[in-house]
């Protein structure tokens, strides 16, 4: 059995990033930036006001000082002439500062009288001037790969640019096995269960970018199964949930080398997800999670997500590792490293009693996954635990 971090490495092998789309701003949140992009102009294209009051000279910049107000530059229109010692022109926050003007008093700071202002004798110290180009100039760039946050869709806004360069969004089609399945809102047999997984899956690829498309349930047949593989045509990365085991109806593994699968590893030393596959299928790559769900959402998060993140250009990396203290004492790890779901507390991490693979509410209530390494001894409550945040 290979180790997470060896089987990380062939899962990312397996892929390449999409082809790159011009998508506009206003869909571009969440997405990877392919490439570096330029600000079309610089901003502020002029100096600005920082603040309502009034644009005067240095020189008259004095408790006291009585000056004659000349017009008013306000956002969007500024002031036309030239400001010379002696007078001051209205001025409105985000307004051209005019020529000759080096600072603006506030209006809470000055008192007037028809065209006269009278500056108060307690003078703020800053000029309340934006330079030109304080934020950015024309031609700077915004670095790529970066996955597009909120505040980087109003910067590319700001530089000009109404559209940006992404990786399309990898499309999985994900593919529930097994006889006993029913989808949620039908009326299971007495020997069926719902199908959950997907669901849980399909919300995983998205919140990471991609396009998650649920497939009709295969039955443990090798004809269902293949037809559903069918299905999956067009798809940059196949996920099956289930049948990955070593009993009669897995089928998984079987059906999919029928059908051309080069596998690239199947088993991995980890708890829960040891009966984990991945390979190339076709066009397409193919990870094969183990059926209980919490292993199927456990190796999802640590093989799925960072693969869709190599997949719209961000670098190969496994799921970002924290450091906690642990709040209660753990035995000593057997061979294959742990994933414990714990729950994030005042003291520390609290893993839960129980860590069956097929208890969803225990899943559901986690907030980590406490990570240990095969073979790690036993740990007292207060030492340090590695955890991935879920
Ligand atoms: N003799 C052995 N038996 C098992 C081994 C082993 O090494 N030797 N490994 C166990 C481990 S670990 C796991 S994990 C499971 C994984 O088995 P499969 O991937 O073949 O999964 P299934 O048998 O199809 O299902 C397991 C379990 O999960 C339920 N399931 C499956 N799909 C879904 C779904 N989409 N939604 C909800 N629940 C699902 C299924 O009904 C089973 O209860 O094998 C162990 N056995
Ligand atoms: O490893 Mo299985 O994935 O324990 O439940």
């Amino acid at each position: 059995m290979i180790s997470v971090a060896e089987a990380l490495d062939k899962v990312f092998a397996l892929v390449a990033p999409t082809p790159v789309e011009e998508v506009p701003l206003a869909g571009a949140a969440g997405r990877v930036l392919a490439r570096p992009v330029s600000a079309r102009l610089t901003q502020p294209p002029f100096a600005a006001s920082a603040m309502d009051g009034y644009a005067i000279a240095a020189a008259d910049f004095h408790a006291g000082a009585a000056l004659i107000v000349i017009g008013t530059s306000r956002a969007g229109e500024g002031f036309g002439g030239t400001l010379a010692p002696g007078q001051a022109v209205r001025i409105f926050t985000g307004a051209p500062v005019p020529v000759g003007a080096d600072r603006v008093v506030i209006q809470e700071d000055v008192s007037r009288d028809g065209d006269r202002i009278t500056l108060g004798d307690a003078l703020g110290s800053g000029t309340n001037i934006r330079p030109a180009g304080a934020d950015f100039a024309e031609g700077d760039s915004i670095a790529a790969p970066r996955r597009l946050r909120p505040a980087d869709l109003a910067l590319a806004a700001a530089m000009n640019l109404p559209t940006l360069p992404v990786h399309r969004r990898p499309e999985v089609a994900i593919i529930a096995t097994g006889d006993e399945l029913v989808m949620p809102g039908e009326v299971p047999g007495p020997d069926q269960i719902i199908a959950s997984n997907a669901f849980g899956l399909k919300a995983m690829v998205e919140a990471e970018g991609g396009i998650g498309r649920l497939l009709p349930i295969a039955r443990d047949t090798e004809a269902s199964l293949k037809a559903v593989f069918g299905l999956a045509e067009g798809a940059d990365l196949i996920v099956t949930i289930g049948g990955a085991s070593v009993g009669d109806h897995d089928l998984v593994g079987k059906v999919a080398a029928d059908l051309g699968m080069e596998q690239a590893f199947y088993k991995v030393a980890m708890r829960p997800g040891k009966p984990l596959m991945a390979g190339r299928m076709g066009g397409a790559a193919m990870i094969g999670l183990p059926g209980n769900p919490v292993s199927a959402l456990v190796c999802a998060t640590l093989f799925l997500l960072p693969v869709l993140r190599v997949m719209q250009g961000l670098p190969a990396g496994p799921a970002p590792r924290l450091t906690g203290v642990l709040a209660r004492d753990l035995d000593s790890n057997g061979p294959r490293e742990h994933y414990m779901r714990a729950r994030i507390t005042g003291a520390g991490l609290a893993p839960f009693d129980t860590q069956d693979s097929a208890l969803l509410t225990i899943l559901a209530e986690a907030d980590a996954l406490i990570v240990r390494p095969p073979g790690d001894g036993p740990r007292r409550a207060g030492e340090p635990a590695e955890y991935i945040r879920l």
